[in-house]
């Protein structure tokens, strides 16, 4: 390998300084999307950068993604975990961080078709109607009140009982007991910490220093996190001893799989893993994007408007959105595109590690390198997105792009063997809660907001929130009663 690419070099970048490499003209960034966005106009679409031991490359158009997804998927499919990641051995079982062998494929492989397959979704429809009723009482109930409502909360305790109920058959949360409410405090702090720059992952050799007291941190989380999992295990291991009859959801399907685990300590914590993957990467994603969306919408009353008369007159007044429904509703459909464009859930693909050593369009990725997809950048890119800051969701119905990963300038769910393997269910869930939203409410700002404009800054993590979270004032629309 070294013969064959002796000829090629790094892709350009700023050169590093000895041993902190290019850690210091960085700075101090709490926004590294943002400053790796400005450096790409610097050094071009594929960068280089040494940060501290870990040569790291950056990928920030549409043109190298795609070679990086058609020619060198497999070669560049290892993760480079956050040191975050290995507290408690988390990454040894968890389908995020898993290196592509054995073990993660059969990881996969039991989440793929056994909850994320169209028969398994389907089989969950109606369970998660109650659960977007659930949150059009509770929106009506605040709407009657006159109080305000928190838009990523609601989406995050909906999107918990909807992925609980589809996961295990049961219910996370109430929107009144508040249990939603320090679950999502706790996500956000772990995909915050998780994404965030670590001297300890800039330097591997101090990683038992915790300087940034990082792993002390994940371990605090995950004690809450295991007991939540632990009770959840438990109760249903009783259940099956009592003969109760089985759920034959994917936890009945994870406790009967052993999938290598040799102990049975090693078994709970493959499913506290399994589990913790799941309810972390499906809850804040399919939440923000709906707290995005309706902040944009709030700020573009004709797009509101369109979207409304498109579900009034689709929908129609007597009935509720139903996930079938989706596929009528472009508008709907554009909205959510335009959403995850500007504002994608995973501002950067989780880090990538190549797995050996490759030839990139002429240039050279060292095995062991970092690689990161600027999927912020992608969907900001002027040469490709006329305007690309303005929300426009009427540029999906102009051209026909998805984001099922083949259109490499809309990757929000990433492309290749990596792909978020929850997309399917994220697709239901998130045009489900804003067609709901916006098909029985008007909505406004608080006076405050109104008069002195949304503020939309970001909170970056491994997940991309709003910094200020989203409050906004449903109005019943007139003719139409919630159950
Ligand atoms: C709008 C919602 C969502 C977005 C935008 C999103 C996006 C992503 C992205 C960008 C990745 C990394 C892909 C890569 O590194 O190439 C990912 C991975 C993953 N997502 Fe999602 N996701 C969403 C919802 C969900 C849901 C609902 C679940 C499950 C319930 C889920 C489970 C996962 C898992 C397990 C992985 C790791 C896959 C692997 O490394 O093999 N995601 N997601």
């Amino acid at each position: 390998q070294k013969r064959k690419t002796k000829h090629y070099k790094l892709p350009p970048g700023p050169k590093p300084f000895p041993l902190v490499g290019n850690l210091l003209q960085l700075g101090p960034t709490s926004q590294p999307h943002i400053t790796f966005t400005s450096l790409s106009k610097t050094y071009g679409p594929i960068f280089s950068l040494q940060l501290g031991q870990v040569t790291t490359i950056v990928i920030s158009s549409q043109e190298y993604a795609k070679q990086l997804f058609q020619n060198h998927d497999l070669a560049l499919a290892g993760r480079h975990e956050p040191d975050a990641a290995r507290v408690e051995a988390y990454h040894e079982w968890s389908i995020a961080w898993l290196p592509p062998g054995p073990r993660w494929r059969s990881l996969r492989r039991i989440c793929t078709t056994e909850l994320f397959t169209t028969q398994r979704l389907d089989s969950y429809v109606s369970v998660r109607k109650q659960k977007v009723q659930e949150l059009l009482n509770f929106i009506s109930k605040a709407a009657k009140e006159g109080t305000t409502v928190e838009i990523g909360l609601a989406a995050f305790t909906t999107t918990l009982n909807l992925l609980s109920c589809t996961i295990c058959s049961t219910d996370s949360d109430s929107f009144d007991s508040g249990l939603s409410q320090d679950f999502k405090k706790i996500v956000e702090d772990v995909m915050a910490t998780a994404g965030s720059p670590n001297v300890s992952d800039f330097f591997p050799v101090l990683t038992s220093l915790d300087l940034q007291g990082a792993r002390r941190k994940l371990k605090h989380y995950n004690k809450f996190i295991r007991h939540a999992f632990d009770e959840l295990i438990d109760s249903r291991i009783k259940n099956k001893k009592e003969g109760s009859i089985a759920c034959n959801d994917l936890l009945d399907v994870l406790l009967d799989s052993q999938f290598g685990a040799s102990s049975v300590q090693e078994h709970r914590q493959a499913l506290i893993s399994i589990l913790g993957d799941l309810f972390l990467a499906g809850t804040e994603t399919s939440s923000n994007t709906v707290e995005w969306a309706m902040a944009e919408l709030l700020q573009n009353p004709v797009t509101m408007a369109k979207l409304h008369y498109e579900l009034a007159s689709v929908i129609g007044p007597e009935c509720e959105i139903e996930e079938s429904n989706i596929g009528r509703l472009p508008y709907l459909q554009a909205v959510v595109k335009e959403t995850l464009r500007l504002h994608p859930p995973v501002p950067f693909l989780l880090p990538r590690r190549a797995q050996e050593t490759v030839e990139f369009s002429g240039y050279l990725i060292p095995e062991g390198a970092k690689l990161l997809v600027n999927v912020w950048a992608i969907g900001r890119d002027e040469t490709t997105w006329p305007d690309p800051l303005i929300f426009r969701p009427e540029r999906f119905l102009e051209r026909d792009i998805d984001f099922k990963g083949r259109d490499f300038e809309l990757i929000p769910f990433g492309a290749g063997r990596r792909i978020c393997p929850g997309m399917p269910l994220a697709y239901r869930m998130v045009h489900v809660m804003l067609g709901s939203l916006l098909h029985r409410f008007e909505w406004k700002l608080p006076e405050e907001a109104a008069k002195n404009g949304l503020d939309m800054s970001e909170k970056f993590g491994v997940t991309l929130a709003m910094a200020r979270h989203l409050k906004a004032i449903a109005i019943p629309i007139p003719g139409l009663h919630i159950k």
